[in-house]
């Protein structure tokens, strides 16, 4: 048989158990005097039920004001108190410091109402957590010495992360842009050798070639964050190709070298040397085979060995050589420069790449040179044992700037002090510099909210651009701005790269520091100016780069090397002067990078009204709300003053970041906003 028991309001549990038909007889009769006490227990709650005031959860929706007009009269009569329906954990807030924000109509009498019946830890429930912190337990029911239960006091959570002491951070080493030089592999020496063998007096040439040098790969890995480490390298060099060696062995390859970057780097080339390229040119000058516009010079026929003379850079002697082999040994034409076939591969010059999305496959940015030629080679009928070889070419060096451009969902704006990194702790397990001064924090913090319900789901639906559950995003706390920040004010408009590719933007605003609206206005303006610089350095860039003229792009490769122009097939590479730029045609198949940027005012964004817990911030709060309504029903100007900038839905938030109060809305208004 089974038996309810009460436990409390809340929990039942039943148990299982023989009972003898004593104990049911008493139960019986102690059953019967409960009932009747009950009965005369009853009229007298009734009595007292249609004093109190009740609290009914209707289907209002949370922003809005309930009017009574449209209820039932008798329930006014009954002093009904109408409370927005809404889930458990957002009426838990209703308890706390925001209440007077969020539900300006609810009076004392009803809080008071409402307070009594959250008093149940059952009404308690989860919500999502963040990666290790849940939310939930950030956003406990305040609770005041007056009116705290020890029970409750038992469950009062730990908040003192939210202020810690200005020492108690967690700081990972950041840098967001360096430059960095790329040496490609050198390519290893030819060797001179010749066969020894028994009967046999002077052995023909068996020297090996040389090994090509190692390439540089490039790629985007998600696990790094920064760009410190290669900041501190400066220089990082691929391996030499080993020379070759006698009996005809080649050389090996040199190592290879894998530059690992950010997500969000973008990689711009500032200067490069390729001596192979210039040893191209020189040599097509002096065949006059290369383009052979006004040569007047005859190429020389296949084969034949034309006389050339010692250079110490290119060719390689016999190690017992006597010096005098220098000025009398006879050398033959220097062989054509070499290139390995996977320059064919290298990004065009020059190079600037955005590396957005993480790289399966790294991507070639440099080829190792190749390798010196063995005397073999260098066989010829008045030459049979030739005691020289060539020596490796030299590999390419490429001077790049690289700057990262973290990618988060969100991305915190606000002045100095407001609160932004206080925020950031309280919704994700970042834990940045918290200080009461300006300029606490002088280098981005990124922190992630995973959306989890608790039991391994995400706790909201959603799906990310690739089709996939959203678990979590990312959220960006950068250095606050100050007016005039563009003008290099404070710590200059610098950061704000790191949240220019912020899917949505959340403006953090200090509601105790004076007028929350004008406050909002700066930061647009400092926001505006960081836009219209960046599009004036990406017009002289591209400015510099293509000049249009009659319907052809008229393409400047930067520096002298990795000439690789893709003519069409029908182009007549004859009448190409090298000095010139090439011209390619504009509808060519070569991609040439974006020159614009979305605008940042066309991002999905709303406010952050922070510090709500202090007093006297109602009126201001009310003021940002009444303006961002007015500028959403576009009765004002766009804050940025641009047109087509995002006015849908806009709104504040109240919280308390340093209570964790208010801050579980965070997380489904920026999902709202990244599924727009
Ligand atoms: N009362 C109250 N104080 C807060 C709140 N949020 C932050 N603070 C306090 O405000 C001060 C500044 O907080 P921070 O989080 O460092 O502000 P910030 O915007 O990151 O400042 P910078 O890094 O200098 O740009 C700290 O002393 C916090 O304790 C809040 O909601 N209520
Ligand atoms: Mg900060």
């Amino acid at each position: 048989m089974y038996r309810l028991q009460w436990i409390d309001n809340s929990q039942t549990r039943y148990s299982q158990r023989e009972k003898s038909t004593e104990e049911e007889e008493e139960e019986e009769d102690e059953g019967k005097k409960k009932e009747e006490e009950e009965e005369e227990e009853r009229p007298r709650e009734q009595e007292r039920q249609v004093e109190r005031p009740r609290a009914i959860f209707g289907p209002v929706a949370l922003d809005d004001t309930p009017t009574f007009n449209s209820l039932d009269s008798r329930y006014l009569r009954r002093k009904v108190t109408v409370i927005p329906l809404m889930s458990p954990a957002r009426l838990c807030h209703i308890n706390g410091t925001l209440t007077p924000f969020l539900y300006p109509f609810l009076t004392e009498q009803c809080l008071r109402s409402i307070q009594r019946s959250l008093r149940s830890p059952a009404r308690r429930c989860n919500h999502y957590s963040t990666a290790t912190t849940s939310i939930t337990s950030q956003d406990p029911l305040p609770t005041t010495p007056a009116t705290t239960s020890p029970s409750e006091d038992e469950e009062t959570i730990d908040l003192s992360y939210l202020d810690p002491s200005p020492e108690s951070y967690s700081l990972t080493p950041f840098t967001d842009h360096c430059t960095l030089q790329l040496n490609a592999g050198a390519g290893g020496h030819g060797c001179v050798a010749f066969l020894r063998e028994k009967y046999i007096a002077a052995g023909p040439a068996n020297g090996g070639d040389g090994g090509s040098g190692g390439n540089v790969y490039i790629q985007a890995v998600r696990g790094e964050t920064s760009l410190h480490k290669l900041a501190r390298r400066g220089i990082l060099k691929a391996g030499r190709g080993k020379n070759g060696q006698g009996k005809g062995q080649g050389g090996e390859r040199g190592d290879d070298l894998l530059v690992t970057v950010p997500v969000g780097t973008v990689v711009r080339e500032i200067w490069r040397q390729d001596r192979v390229a210039d040893e191209e040119e020189r040599y097509a000058r002096e065949r006059g085979s290369f383009f052979g516009a006004d040569s007047s010079e005859e190429p020389a026929a296949e084969g034949e060995s034309k006389q050339g003379q010692w250079r110490r850079d290119k060719w390689l002697l016999y190690p017992g050589a006597l010096p005098s082999s220098f000025t009398t040994a006879e050398f033959p034409a220097l062989p054509r420069p070499r290139k390995s076939n996977l320059t064919m591969s290298q990004p065009q010059a020059p190079i600037k790449l955005d590396l957005d999305k993480p790289m399966e496959a790294p991507m070639l940015l440099a080829a190792g040179a190749m390798g010196g030629l063995g005397n073999p080679h260098f066989v010829t009928r008045s030459i049979p044992r030739p005691k020289f070889a060539t020596k490796g070419e030299v590999g390419m060096r490429l001077q790049l700037q690289l700057e990262l451009k973290l990618l988060a969902d969100v991305g915190l704006v606000g002045l100095p002090n407001a609160g932004k990194s206080t925020l950031l702790r309280a919704i994700t397990n970042s834990r940045p510099r918290v200080g009461n001064w300006a300029f606490t924090t002088l280098q981005p913090n990124i922190g992630t909210v995973v959306l989890d319900n608790h039991k391994g789901r995400p706790g909201l639906r959603s799906l990310t651009k690739y089709g996939e559950p959203r678990t979590s995003f990312s959220i960006a706390d950068i250095p606050g701005l100050i007016e005039d920040a563009h003008l290099d004010k404070g710590l200059g408009l610098g950061f704000l790269r790191h949240i220019e590719r912020a899917a949505v933007l959340a403006f953090v605003v200090d509601l105790s520091a004076g007028d929350a609206v004008a406050a909002l206005q700066g930061l647009w303006n400092e926001v505006g100016e960081y836009e219209s610089l960046r599009d004036h350095d990406l017009n002289i860039e591209t400015e510099t780069r293509i000049e249009t003229e009659n319907g052809l792009v008229k393409w400047k490769p930067m520096g002298s090397g990795s000439i690789s122009p893709a003519f069409d097939d029908d182009d007549d590479p004859g009448t190409h002067d090298p000095s010139e730029p090439f011209m390619l045609d504009a509808g060519s198949a070569r991609e040439l990078p974006p020159l614009s940027l979305p605008p940042i005012s066309a991002k999905p964004w709303f406010v952050v009204a922070t510090k709500a817990d202090l007093p006297e911030t109602r009126e201001n709060f009310a003021a940002l709300q009444a303006y961002l309504k007015a500028v959403a029903d576009a009765e004002f100007e766009h804050p940025s003053r641009t047109k087509n900038a995002w006015r849908k839905n806009l709104h504040a938030v109240p919280v308390s970041a340093i209570k964790a109060e208010g801050v579980s809305r965070i997380p489904e208004v920026v999902v709202q906003l990244l599924d727009e």
